[in-house]
């Protein structure tokens, strides 16, 4: 039998079709900080950038993503972290939002009106509000973090203009950083949610990066360290492959990890991957 191209309308299908057995999770790596997460039944798209909206004005995509946004049909939620068009993408929403009309856009406030602005119906926005849990669909609960891209920023009202997710689905708790840094009391937030994956940006930041205005977030090595701080069952690593000028090598990750934390789990996801999270739980007989 062939194996389905890990492309466009193929990979959708793939996404929709896969059954998730409790205790697991389903991911799809479409690059940057990209992904899809799948578990029972629900399907939650994490800051989808799968247009070529920035190539003309802003930095051209290293490669061409996995999927168009034309392609994505049967999302059930969209999660966004900031505003920053390669999370929040112009070229993405509207089409998703006009496929997905029943799916809500989770996202931080100050993301209100330009989503508006995009077409997005105000019904279908959700802020992202840290200071509550949110449960989805009867069987999602989402816990917003403050992030930090370079600076913890918040808008007139309080609310953070950076964000990640915690998901609780399926029977797996998974972490989504969004763009940030490690501020202060991030580790201990994150060591009383103990997520079994915790996905993390790797990029870093520096003075050149910062003097063209490309703000940063954790490196690898910060990123490792976190990673085990907390507990996560299993690292992987996000952020590192879409613009040349603010890319790096999911390998010193790898390599980082393994010489320093050679007991700690990680997965480097390839382009357009399914990768299924089995969490430790999952297929053990009850005490
Ligand atoms: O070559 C580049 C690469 C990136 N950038 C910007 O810097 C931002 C860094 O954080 P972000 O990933 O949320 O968004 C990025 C872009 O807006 C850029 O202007 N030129």
């Amino acid at each position: 039998m062939n194996r389905p191209e890990r492309k466009g309308a193929s990979l959708i299908s793939e996404v929709n079709r896969t059954n998730v057995p409790y205790g697991t999770l389903a991911i799809w790596f479409l690059g940057q900080e990209s992904v899809i997460v799948k578990g029972d039944g629900i399907t939650v798209y994490i800051d989808p950038y799968v247009s070529d909206y920035l190539d003309k004005d802003g930095p051209a995509r290293s490669y061409p993503a996995p999927i168009v946004p034309e392609d994505i049909v049967g999302a059930d939620l969209c999660l966004i972290t900031h505003e920053h068009e390669d999370h929040m993408d112009a070229g993405t929403l509207p089409i998703f939002h006009e496929q997905n009309g029943g799916a809500p856009i989770m996202a931080p406030a100050c993301c209100k009106e330009p989503l508006l602005r995009m077409g997005v119906k105000e019904s279908q926005i959700l802020v992202a509000d840290n200071s509550r849990q949110t449960e989805l669909l009867s069987k999602l609960e989402i816990t917003v973090l403050p992030a930090a891209h370079e600076q913890l920023e918040q808008d007139g009202d309080g609310f953070h203009r950076s964000v990640g997710y915690v998901l609780k689905l399926n029977g797996v708790t998974l972490y989504h950083a969004g763009d940030t840094v490690i501020y202060p009391g991030l580790v201990e937030q994150l060591e009383k949610i103990k997520p079994d994956v915790a996905m993390l940006p790797i990029n870093g930041r520096d003075f050149f990066r910062r003097e063209r205005g490309i703000v940063g977030n954790m490196n690898y090595r910060e990123a490792a360290e976190l990673a085990v701080r907390i507990g996560a069952e299993t690292a992987i690593p996000l952020h590192y492959d879409v613009f040349a000028r603010n890319a790096e090598k999911p390998g010193n990750f790898v390599d980082y990890m393994y010489e320093h934390f050679p007991e700690q789990k990680i997965h480097v996801m390839a382009r357009g991957e399914r990768f299924v999270y089995v969490s430790g739980q999952a297929f053990l007989d009850r005490d």
